[in-house]
């Protein structure tokens, strides 16, 4: 499916999200969009949802209520083979979702090729090309536990993009760095946003990376079990109409931001 950032729709809109686990309410009434080329973070304090809603994002967990659509088009009323299509444009990193300990990172970033059906004789060039993208060129044959902890997540990246998705889904993607490789990282999702094109959503707790690559957002609260702003963070930091948004934002100091923006204003 072709990238037209022309297009009017956004690439999601979500319309009044209601997301449970059985009968406890995690948050209801969502309705945000995320516009293509956005860098779009999920924020809110520990435990007020935002793992859910990437959850809810990808498909793993089915709404209590309302409909979440890619591209103008629903994946909640959409039949498997609409899903499956929609999907196969995501590039997903979980924190947890660690590299294959057994396999070279060249092997890790292949896997997801061997499944479409990319020509085999085309695997190899397109890894080095993917791990070069992440700054990892001549690693191919390395394993997971020979390289540092910030290696490992970038060739996550890699393999988040072996496909060339239309969106990357990020949770947590800087968990457990040190300062400098965790302003590495966001050098690099912002470096991929703009040579890929692709669309980021992403939850993290971290100050630094919401103001120097956070283009869009949305903040959940627990309390009221709903979102409270959506915006460009740094413009929510000044002018959110919620105190609490304004305070969760000003903890800490902020740095500039490295996007270039699409989105400063609401
Ligand atoms: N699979 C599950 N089954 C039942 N409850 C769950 C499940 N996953 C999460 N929860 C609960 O739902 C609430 C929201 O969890 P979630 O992980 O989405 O929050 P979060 O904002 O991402 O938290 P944190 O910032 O601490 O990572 C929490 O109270 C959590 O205990």
């Amino acid at each position: 499916m072709s990238r037209t950032f022309e297009q009017e729709e956004p690439a999601i809109a979500i319309h009044g999200l209601t997301m449970k686990y059985g009968t406890r309410l995690i948050q209801q009434d969502l309705n945000f969009t995320v516009n293509q080329g956005d860098i779009f973070i999920i924020m809110g304090g520990s435990g007020c949802g935002k793992s859910t809603l990437l959850k809810h994002l990808i498909g793993l967990y089915e709404p209590a209520a309302g409909e979440i659509l890619y591209d103008g088009q629903s994946y909640t009323a959409g039949d498997e083979k609409t899903r499956q299509a929609l999907r196969a444009r995501w590039g997903i990193t979980f924190q947890s979702g660690a590299l294959f300990s057994g396999m070279t990172l060249a092997e890790n970033v292949a896997l997801p090729m061997h499944y479409s059906g990319i020509d085999k004789s085309q695997i190899r060039e397109r890894v080095a090309f993917k791990l070069a993208l992440v700054g990892l060129a001549g690693y191919e044959d390395y394993y997971p536990s020979q390289i540092s902890g910030g290696m490992c997540k970038r060739a996550g990246l890699a393999r988040a993009i072996a496909l060339d998705p239309d969106i990357l889904f990020f949770d947590e993607p800087s968990a457990g760095l040190d300062p400098l490789s965790a302003r590495r990282l966001d050098e690099l999702i912002l470096n991929l946003r703009d040579s890929t094109g692709a669309t980021v959503v992403m939850v993290t707790h971290e100050l630094d990376s919401i103001f120097s690559v956070g283009t869009n957002s949305v903040f959940l609260d627990a309390q009221t079990k709903t979102l409270l702003d959506t915006g460009c963070p740094v413009w929510l930091r000044e002018h959110s109409r919620h105190d609490i948004v304004r305070s969760f934002l000003s903890r800490g100091e902020a740095g500039q931001p490295m996007a270039s923006r699409q989105g400063d204003k609401q």
